[in-house]
């Protein structure tokens, strides 16, 4: 059996909407030269596929017949992640309102989480044999999918931080109102941490960082500190 690459590190980043998960998972995996790995995206791409082939997403055993057929695809380079499905280039749809309002139905079915597990678990462990490491991040990281990773963290902020950084975003585009976005975002995050298999919770041994008073640029800061303490302790 191969072995991983001694130095290669496995970085688990989980956490509820607005954290910002993705953007420091991403910064973190380009100044150490990992892979980067965004899991929400997958469960989005199968969400979009459900509802571009007429599964109704309120169906579970509808969605479960379904979750094999689509092949989902993650390009897993930091400074140009990608996602396919079935070849075709999912980054901008699986970014709707519609997916969004959907992606905790579908992404709730253990069919789903069985075989997007296997998946990502897959892609890590390629990333340790080939390269030095990887970024995950999601709402399982920690707990389910890599339950072994090197470093986990577990990023928290305000409901009130976090729906004002997604409203910043949709501004111009679907343009949410605040309060709007807050309630969306809080109603995610129950739906997302009271289902029954896998539901985002903090790992016993995952470091939390509260980013509510933090600019990106210190949570990123603090991140590659502790990954850089981990490998420090490890030689
Ligand atoms: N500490 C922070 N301070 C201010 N804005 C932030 C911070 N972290 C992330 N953001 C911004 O908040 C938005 C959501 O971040 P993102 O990384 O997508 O979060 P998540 O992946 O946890 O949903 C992005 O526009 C990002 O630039
Ligand atoms: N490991 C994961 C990652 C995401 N999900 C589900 C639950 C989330 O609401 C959706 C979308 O995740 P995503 O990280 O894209 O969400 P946001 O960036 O916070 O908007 O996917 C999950 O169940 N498990």
């Amino acid at each position: 059996m191969e072995t991983a690459a001694p130095s290669a590190v496995i970085v688990a980043i989980d956490g509820p909407s607005g954290t910002g998960k993705s953007s420091t998972s991403k910064a973190v995996a380009a100044k150490l030269g990992l892979r980067y790995l965004d899991t929400g995206a997958q469960y989005r791409a199968i969400t979009w596929w459900m509802i571009t082939n007429g599964v109704d997403t309120d169906d579970p055993q509808a969605i479960a017949i379904a979750a094999g057929k689509p092949a989902i695809v993650s390009g897993t380079d930091p400074a140009a992640p990608t996602i396919t499905v079935d070849g075709l280039d999912a980054a901008g749809p699986i970014r709707t309102q519609e997916v969004t309002s959907k992606v905790s139905a579908v992404s709730a079915v253990p069919e789903v989480r069985t075989l997007i597990t296997d998946l990502q678990r897959s892609i890590a462990a390629e990333a340790a044999q080939e390269a030095d490491g990887i970024v995950v991040e999601g709402r399982d990281i920690g707990t389910t999918v890599l339950p072994d990773a090197d470093l986990k963290v577990f990023l928290t902020a305000s409901a009130e931080a976090r729906a004002a950084r997604r409203s910043g975003e949709l501004r111009g585009k679907e343009a949410a109102g605040l309060a709007a976005t807050k309630e969306a975002l809080i109603k995610r995050d129950a739906a997302d941490a009271g289902r029954k298999t896998s539901p985002l919770a903090k790992a016993g041994d995952a470091v939390e960082v509260d980013t509510t008073e933090l600019t990106l640029d210190q949570v990123i800061e603090c991140v590659v500190t502790l990954v850089e303490e981990k490998r420090a302790g490890r030689k």
